[in-house]
């Protein structure tokens, strides 16, 4: 079954790519069999199950023709079989293809289902594991949408398209074996037209799949043309253009229709000769038939063919799904050999050999972003933040701020020069280890789906409910979520209360409180708060800051008068650096500009 692939924006992007098959290409990709070792005993019987039950499938048109053939003889007063007792006995077979059917589907639905768990499991911890850069190039909801159509794909593979490939094999060989034994004359005759079909279905499938083709990368540009109207509607409505449109709409949707017909002009072709090529086998099978075969056999002969056709015809299908399934245990491949950064995925507490108290340094700090190496975004940064110091970074927009909180969290390296947590390297710390040790509350705080008391414990999450309200009254958050009917379990996120601006600061804010962290880093929110609330989340930032180590992006340059350092940034560079009495005092001092500046703003 072919899946549209759905890009980020909703448009349907390319069939999933498909991959040849050939000997190193399945070689590549049998590693996804992995995934079904675990449940290898299942899988085998499964196999086992659909091979019997193509053998019980194949028994069915003999019994008929024993059963024909004995009541003609019985008809005819002879001796023969009690027909009573064949029927019996194809109820019986079908009795027991009725358990093999239950058991195969039940069988490879569990393997594939367990096997693509695991898989969707493995690719979700290699996603989570990719290290930021990773997600910096690449538009994440493109990727998330093409690997879950890979994994269906995968899916189908494992819980179908396998067992059918096999069961199709089963009912080939023996049916060609059966029709060769009832009648190997009979057989020459039927296989004769397979030249023809083999011919017809190669010479007409190479053209009908580009005429399709062509039809729906027309249909997809008449689809273009809907979206950019529609998308720029005041435009054509303002330039009176309707006409104009529907006129360009027209053109290409008839262009749609006269490809769409000459490709069914072409399946047309196709399907009648295929169709008169296989009856006219079948009129001289059983014209040819009846004088050297009884009226049981000829039966039993003609329906094997049409097991023999009907697996023929569905291995094109199967083919064309392994083909896909290729490709996209290719890709799935490719996102395992990407390099995942070096955290720890076990829950693991802090330990004392990494603990940190709190000091952080920058020595001469270069960095360039690896997507643009030649840019370089901090040039020469140097500071220190003494233990339980405020440290505020200022400076104007692609100063390099967001970048340098990047390098403190870890999400990438210093080019040059040196990072230290309490005089060490960063890189003597294991990531996650630093890590557990940091908060860090950003400018738009994400919340996630799930109640406000999971949101606050996600910086602790075995954290008590005492714990978690006296974070969030610490934040100034305990009053708005205690008025809520739910309180702390009032849902939030997408499908639940949406909180204002200010709130959901202070929930962030009462998550890092619960974290406890040795250095906390803030990316000050810009978008800008009522007084009130703006008044609150300032003392709920105090109350979090008090005793830290804290690293703050400042914006508004208000809140950070008490800061015990102020590092104002520059094109990579630190321009200047002091208390707010020290700077307010550069002469021409940046500082002192940007302070005038937000002071006659505002
Ligand atoms: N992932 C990235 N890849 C490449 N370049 C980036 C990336 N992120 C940021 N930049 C570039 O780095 C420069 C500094 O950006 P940064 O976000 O650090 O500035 P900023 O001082 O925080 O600015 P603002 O105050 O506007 O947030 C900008 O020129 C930006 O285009």
């Amino acid at each position: 079954m072919a899946r549209p692939n759905y890009s980020s924006n909703g448009s349907i992007k390319e069939e999933l790519s498909k991959v040849k098959l050939s000997k190193e290409s399945i070689k590549e990709n049998l590693w996804v069999f992995k995934y079904i070792i675990p449940y290898r005993f299942k899988f085998i019987l499964g196999l086992v199950l659909i091979a019997l039950s193509g053998v019980t499938t194949m028994a069915f048109p003999y019994l008929l023709k024993e059963l024909i053939d004995n009541a003609h003889q019985i008809s005819l007063g002879k001796d023969a079989i009690a027909p009573g007792l064949v029927a019996l006995t194809m109820l019986g077979v079908l009795s027991i293809q009725m358990v093999f059917s239950f058991s195969r589907v039940y069988l490879f639905s569990f393997v594939g289902e367990h096997a693509v768990a695991d898989l969707r499991k493995d690719i979700y911890k290699q996603m989570i594991m990719m290290p930021m850069e990773f997600f910096a190039q690449r538009r994440v909801g493109e990727l998330s949408n093409r690997l879950s159509a890979d994994i269906s794909q995968i899916q189908d593979t494992v819980s179908s398209v396998l067992a059918e490939l096999l069961r199709g094999l089963v009912v080939l060989l023996i049916g060609i074996g059966l029709i060769f034994y009832l009648s190997w004359k009979l057989t020459l005759v039927m296989l004769s037209v397979v030249p023809v079909i083999v011919v017809v279905a190669v010479v007409f499938s190479r053209r009908i799949r580009k005429e399709s083709k062509d039809a729906q990368d027309q249909l997809a540009d008449s689809g273009v043309i809907v979206q950019e109207t529609l998308q720029g509607i005041a435009n054509v409505k303002a330039f009176s253009n309707e006409a104009y449109e529907l006129k360009r709409y027209s053109i290409s949707v008839e262009k749609v229709v006269k490809l769409a017909i000459k490709s069914a002009q072409l399946r047309g072709i196709f399907i009648s000769i295929m169709i008169f090529s296989i009856f006219a086998a079948i009129v001289m099978v059983v014209w040819y038939g009846t004088s050297i075969l009884q009226f049981g056999e000829l039966t039993a002969f003609v329906v094997y063919t049409a097991f023999i056709g009907g697996s023929m015809a569905g291995f094109a299908e199967l083919y064309s799904q392994l083909q896909k399934t290729l490709g996209a245990t290719q890709r799935v491949k490719e996102l395992f050999g990407e390099v995942t950064e070096n955290v720890n995925i076990k829950d693991e507490p802090v330990q004392e050999a990494f603990r940190i108290e709190g000091t952080v340094e920058l020595k001469h700090v270069a960095f360039s972003y690896p997507s643009r190496p030649e840019i370089q975004i901090l040039k020469d940064v140097s500071f220190k933040a003494g233990l339980g110091q405020q440290i505020a970074i200022v400076g104007p927009s692609g100063a390099g701020k967001s970048t340098l909180v990047s390098l403190l969290l870890g999400f990438y390296n210093p080019a040059e020069g040196a990072l230290l947590f309490d005089g060490k390297d960063a890189g003597s710390y294991p990531l996650s280890q630093l890590r557990k040790q940091m908060a860090f509350v950003p400018q738009d705080v994400l919340l996630f789906g799930g109640t406000i008391f999971e949101n606050i414990a996600y910086g602790k999450p075995d954290a008590t409910g005492e714990e978690v309200e006296e974070a969030a009254r610490k934040a100034y958050a305990h009053g708005f979520i205690s008025s809520f009917p739910e309180g702390y379990n009032t849902v939030v996120g997408e499908r639940g209360v949406k909180l204002s601006g200010g709130q959901r600061q202070r929930v962030a804010i009462a998550r890092a409180i619960l974290k406890d962290p040795a250095i906390l880093i803030l990316d000050e929110a810009t978008s800008s708060l009522d007084s009130e609330s703006e008044l609150l989340v300032q003392k709920a930032l105090d109350s979090l800051m008090k005793g830290r180590t804290s690293i703050v992006i400042a914006h508004r340059l208000s809140t950070i008068r008490n800061a015990d350092k102020i590092v104002v940034l520059e094109k990579g560079l630190v321009k200047e650096c002091g208390t707010h009495d020290e700077l307010i005092h550069l002469d021409n001092g940046l500082y002192r500009n940007l302070n005038k500046l937000q002071f006659e703003l505002s």
